[in-house]
């Protein structure tokens, strides 16, 4: 099996084509074994790309347990890239089928590689019932919840797959690997929930951690940033154009309005290439 190592923003997943190669049996499983950073060869997951009859090309994303999210941010962007520089869409403009529908990006081309990419995420699903959580608003919004005796203010977002965003006053301090799991798995959210902790900079700069469902830290989440764009100015903390610090850099995000999409433009990188034995 040929498989590609890319990344955005050190979010780094073992994609594998199969444009010019057949699919592999059992993706959960692979996804556990080619992901593992002792045994295997290292990533957050895997991503495949597939053809599709509705865009240039289909994904689909597997964590580190094997479990398959809807969608991927920093995903999709190297899945753009991938199609473009591998010539299987060399175009500026590319579109890629996801859990979330048909999403449209647009590259930043530079020596006949793209660099960066620009990507309509669709619009926010903020219906608790639909993100889906337990916790009450439509959505919720700061909603009190106590874990471990540590009172929580929780904001739940869908960007295609499920979002809590906490915030707090010093996020490099806040122990992510403690409560991120904690909040995962707990009972309000029916499908475990991806979790992003957050601090404020200023109106349009935040800094924020994730724990990811499935995968636990990573360096950085596009979703996740686009669940806490609009979860910044669901709660009135920053405004509609903001720059998220994740620990393997910044992404741009933008919310125009209600009911419209979430833009998002960040790097994507490929690594190496290489073959995994069957
Ligand atoms: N890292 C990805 C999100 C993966 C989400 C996955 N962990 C899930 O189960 O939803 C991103 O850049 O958007």
């Amino acid at each position: 099996m040929k498989f590609t190592k890319m990344h955005g923003l050190g979010n780094d997943y073992v994609y594998v084509s199969t444009f010019d190669q057949k699919e592999p049996a059992d993706l959960g499983a692979l996804a556990i074994a080619v992901s593992d950073r002792h045994f295997g060869i290292g990533s957050d997951g895997l991503i495949m790309i597939t053809p599709s009859e509705r865009a240039d090309a289909r994904m689909r994303m597997f964590n580190t347990d094997g479990t398959e999210g809807e969608m991927c941010g920093n995903g999709v962007r190297c899945v753009a890239k991938y199609v473009h520089d591998h010539g299987i869409a060399p175009r500026p403009r590319v579109t890629i089928e996801t859990g979330r529908g048909v999403l449209t990006l647009d590259l930043e081309v530079e020596g006949g590689k793209a660099r960066r990419v620009r990507v309509d995420m669709q619009t926010p699903i903020l219906q608790a019932a639909k993100i889906p959580t337990t916790l009450p608003g439509e959505p919720p919004i700061d909603a009190p919840l106590t874990i471990e005796g540590h009172p929580l203010g929780v904001t739940a977002v869908s960007m295609g797959n499920p979002h809590a965003v906490v915030y707090v006053d010093d996020v490099t301090r806040f122990p992510v690997e403690r409560f991120g799991p904690l909040l995962e798995n707990h009972v309000t959210f029916p499908k475990r929930v991806n979790v992003h902790f957050a601090e404020v900079v200023g109106p349009g700069e935040v800094r924020m951690r994730t724990w990811e469902r499935g995968s636990g830290i990573t360096l950085a989440c596009g979703t996740g940033a686009c669940a806490v764009c609009v979860a910044g100015i669901l709660t009135g903390r920053t405004g509609r154009k903001i720059i998220a610090h994740l620990p393997g850099g910044d992404l741009e995000l933008e919310w125009p309005g209600d009911g419209q999409s979430v833009f998002m433009t960040g790097p994507a990188t490929e690594v190496f290439s290489g073959e995994w034995p069957d």
